[in-house]
């Protein structure tokens, strides 16, 4: 019986060709492309530094999780090991779960939620049965992940229908664009891998890995700029572009405008 941690002991195989370009890499593009976790990470600490100041526990926490997301799947696409394919998904559950306990707004808790301390342990129990559960039938929980994003579209179109700040409009349209094109990917390189192996390119897995991180990096400053108005109401959240407004790619962040002086 082959190991848990043993070359492709895992219950799913991405349509990239095994060892094609390495003896020791099973998908090379898959491996090699989840560098967009570890540059995700600092870009997001480093362009939000402002908000990180005031709310350095989640900002820190949550980036170290994208990280563990970053390192597991680098493993996981590197030995397709059972093992890998756990730990991929179980990094990336566990980042959600900090984030919904972080961020989530006190205005959606279920009425039996008295405080963010009673969600926090909500969370923290779903989440270990999650983890539990996740053991049954690995495959699946991929899929579970990926619901997770309709939520989140849920929530952005709640908070877009109280908010008439046009930039803010304008960057979630383009997080919702990245993400089609993300799960997109996700979905034709489990469904048509004979498809794009007959025209000999099986790489949509790395393009999402690409395009999935691209969503996040509009993700987070959306998430913080709701953050901002309803938690820290000293400070009115900014949205930026770096490196500026006339680039034609511009990575978006959060600045906050000075708090109201007291006389
Ligand atoms: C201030 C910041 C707050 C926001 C924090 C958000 C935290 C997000 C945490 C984790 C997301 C990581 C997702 C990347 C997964 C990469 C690894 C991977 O490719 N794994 C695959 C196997 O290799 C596996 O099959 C994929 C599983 C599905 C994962 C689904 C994740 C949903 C993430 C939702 C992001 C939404 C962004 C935009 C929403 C409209
Ligand atoms: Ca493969
Ligand atoms: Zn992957």
């Amino acid at each position: 019986m082959p190991s848990i941690f043993s070359y492709q002991s895992a219950e799913v195989d991405w349509c990239e060709g095994n060892f094609e370009r390495s003896a020791v890499i099973a998908e090379y593009y898959n491996t090699i492309s989840n560098v967009s976790f570890f540059l995700l990470a600092p870009a997001l600490l480093y362009l939000n530094r402002q908000y990180r100041q005031q709310r350095a526990l989640p900002m820190y926490f949550v980036s170290a999780l994208l990280i563990c997301v970053g390192i597991f799947s680098t493993y996981f696409h590197m030995t397709l090991s059972y093992v890998g394919q756990l730990l991929d998904e179980l990094s990336i559950l566990w980042a959600l779960a900090v984030a919904y306990s972080f961020w989530y707004p006190k205005v959606y808790f279920p009425r039996f939620i008295k405080s963010r301390k009673q969600f926090f342990w909500l969370s923290g129990v779903t989440t270990v049965v999650s983890t539990l559960m996740s053991f049954i039938k690995p495959a699946f929980n991929a899929y579970a992940l990926n619901c997770i994003a309709f939520h989140l579209l849920y929530l952005t179109w709640r908070e877009l229908k109280k908010c008439n700040d046009k930039r803010v409009h304008r960057m979630a349209k383009v997080m919702v664009v990245w993400w089609v094109l993300a799960i997109s990917s996700w979905l034709s390189d489990r469904w048509l891998c004979g498809l794009w192996q007959a025209i000999n390119f099986p790489y949509f897995h790395s393009f999402w890995h690409v395009l999935i991180a691209m969503s996040l990096l509009y993700c987070c400053p959306l998430v913080i700029y709701f953050d901002v108005n309803y938690e820290m109401p000293a400070f009115k959240p900014k949205l930026e572009y770096w490196p500026g407004d006339s680039w034609p790619i511009v990575v978006p962040y959060v600045t906050l405008e000075e708090p109201h002086k007291q006389c």
